[in-house]
């Protein structure tokens, strides 16, 4: 089965094509070839397909489960389809689990993409939450006996944003899993730790749903620039610098999201 590899700001992915994997359970060949020994490795599987209205970006987790979006993942996901003549010109339409995004190739010393990212959505049954609350901002949860300042939305896909004073003094690994499984989060959360360093630019490390720890996250980045436009810490431009490298994030009222994608590899998966 023919694939290629690409990573978005070393958030990486596996892309195929549905005419390689029909009547394959793409659940369980996500988690095949995410495996990083066993597999290929990466943080999630891509899937094109056309359907009668277009372009279609099915997107799964290392583990299986499936995603609404992947703000990464459709900026590597614009590159596969350009490097394989899947679309004229330099913009299209993407169907996604969170509703169709725009994407346009912009200049740069790499391949990069502006995404229009959608809008961001607070209202706390679409994010979802397992409460009734018009919006879910600085709210308290207690997680080990620990007072965490949490806001939660949906930004393409779950995520609960945190502002820390130090990144550095974070147990990611500790806290992040514990925070994705709350009770609070029905289907779970992507988790992302925030430290402002200037009211244009933001420090980000993920924790994500699926995945666990990843370089990059941009549905998560998107959050973040919303969550602290909205709290007054970040202006509507804002740079989120990721463990993985920097992308550009607008808050208008749709946000939109520029960065690059790289292609790693391309083969043939053999299991
Ligand atoms: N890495 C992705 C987000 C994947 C979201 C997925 N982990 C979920 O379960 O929602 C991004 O760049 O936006």
């Amino acid at each position: 089965m023919r694939f290629e590899k690409y990573h978005g700001l070393g958030n990486d992915f596996i892309i195929l094509n549905i005419e390689d994997v029909r009547g394959r359970n793409l659940s369980e060949l996500g988690k095949k070839v995410c495996h990083r020994n066993f597999g290929i490795g990466a943080d999630g599987m891509i899937v094109f397909e056309r359907n009668d209205r277009g372009i279609v970006m099915n997107f799964y987790n290392a583990d299986g489960t499936t995603a609404p979006m992947c703000g990464n993942g459709i900026r590597c996901f614009t590159h596969y389809m350009k490097n394989n003549g899947l679309f004229s010109g330099d913009s299209v339409s993407i169907q996604t689990g969170a509703g169709e995004m725009r994407v346009t190739i912009t200049e740069g010393t790499e391949f990069m993409v502006r995404v229009n990212m959608g809008r961001p959505i607070f209202e706390g049954s679409a994010i979802p939450i397992r409460e009734e609350a018009q919006e879910y901002i600085e709210k308290e949860i207690e997680v080990d006996g620990e007072k965490i300042k949490v806001s939660s939305l949906f930004m393409g896909t779950t995520h609960t944003v945190i502002f820390v004073d130090d990144l550095k003094g974070v147990d990611v690994e500790k806290l992040g899993p514990k925070i994705e499984k709350y009770e609070l989060y029905p289907v779970g959360t992507n988790v992302n730790f925030c430290e402002v360093k200037s009211s244009q630019e933001v420090h980000v490390t993920t924790w994500e749903r699926g995945a666990g720890m990843t370089l990059a996250c941009g549905t998560g980045a998107c959050a973040a620039a919303v969550i602290g436009n909205k709290l007054g810490r970040l202006e509507k431009d804002t740079k989120v610098v990721v463990p993985g490298g920097e992308m550009y994030i607008e808050v208008e009222e749709d946000v939109f999201m520029t960065g690059p994608s790289v292609k790693i590899a391309e083969g043939e998966f053999l299991l």
